[in-house]
């Protein structure tokens, strides 16, 4: 339904994004990579509101410029969203149905009533921003976003700074926006695409890395994952080369870590998390690039 066909952005000489090739269907996809890996240039790309370099991004086979060009709605929730904080949720959400719609202000009403009600704001939806929490912001993000969103949502880093319940309820309004069309979230948090999305994209320095199931990423920690209880005195002399985690317990430190050798006498394989098959991806490159091995 969405697709990326040799899509890349060169800024002067350098590559934001390399191009790549992608088939996204219905449902959420997740995008990870650190910074500066070209997240929100393909988010930018696939939204339409940059031309690229090379190839295209199609929208049901057609150009997503084309597509908007021709009335096309694609809803696009940008990092750094602003809410002038004398609107109220309603007012914003029906001036910007105004902008995108010519249907009569009864029917704009009804849309945006039914926005609010999936993104949760209907019984604050006459209050004025500016006593908004920061979680209640992004969600009216979203609701805006979803007002023009009829079959693609692109929402780069929505859950940035939300404490764990906002995220949660945040994560559900995505889920329920993917059920009838592609939903693209970009995320520094792994836990949210672990929670919601079946397929993930890594990208790391305007490369595609990595494009498939999230059990798929984990893979990449496969036999090398290692885990052993120490002493909490071992542990403070321990070289920390590999090691993913030390939690204290009642018998003293949980340490896992990732290694082509056993880290210790006790150590045993595990089964590797998403989390630790991303870092062992994103190891696997900067080994790459320095020539060494890993
Ligand atoms: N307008 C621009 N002009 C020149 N270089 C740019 C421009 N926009 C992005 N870049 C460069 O392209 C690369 C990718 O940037 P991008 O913002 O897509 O990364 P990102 O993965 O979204 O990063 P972050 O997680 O920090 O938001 C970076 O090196 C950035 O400096």
């Amino acid at each position: 339904m969405l697709t990326a066909h040799m899509l890349g952005k060169q800024y002067k000489t350098e590559w934001a994004l390399r191009p790549l090739t992608l088939q996204l269907g219905t449902g959420l996809h997740g995008l990870l990579g650190p910074n500066g890996a070209g997240k929100s240039t393909l988010l930018r790309l696939f939204a339409g509101m940059l031309a690229p370099t090379t190839g295209d991004a199609l929208l049901r086979g057609s150009s997503v410029r084309d597509f908007r060009r021709n009335g096309g709605r694609i809803g696009y929730l940008p990092q750094n969203m602003r809410v002038l904080p004398q609107f109220t949720a309603r007012q914003w959400l029906l001036h910007a149905a105004s902008l995108q719609s010519k249907a009569s202000l009864k029917e704009r009403m009804l849309i945006v009533d039914d926005v609010l009600e999936q993104v949760n704001l209907r019984s604050e939806a006459d209050v004025p921003a500016r006593s908004y929490s920061f979680g209640m912001i992004k969600r009216l993000g979203v609701a805006q976003a979803l007002l023009s969103a009829s079959d693609l949502l692109i929402v780069d880093e929505p859950t940035a700074g939300l404490d764990p319940e906002e995220r949660i309820r945040l994560r559900r309004v995505l889920a329920e926006a993917a059920a009838t069309r592609v939903v693209l979230l970009s995320t520094h948090v792994l836990g949210d695409i672990g929670a919601s999305c079946r397929e993930v994209i890594v990208l790391g320095r305007g490369r595609l890395m990595y494009h498939g199931s999230t059990q798929g990423l984990a893979g990449f920690a496969e036999d090398r994952t290692w885990a052993w209880e120490t002493s909490e005195n071992e542990w403070r002399r321990m070289p920390l080369d590999g090691l993913l985690s030390a939690r204290k317990t009642d018998e003293g430190i949980l340490c896992r870590a990732l290694s082509e050798r056993s880290p210790s006498p006790f150590a045993q394989r595990v089964e590797p998390t998403m989390e630790e098959g991303y870092l062992a991806l994103m190891g696997h490159q900067d080994h790459q690039e320095a020539g060494g091995l890993f």
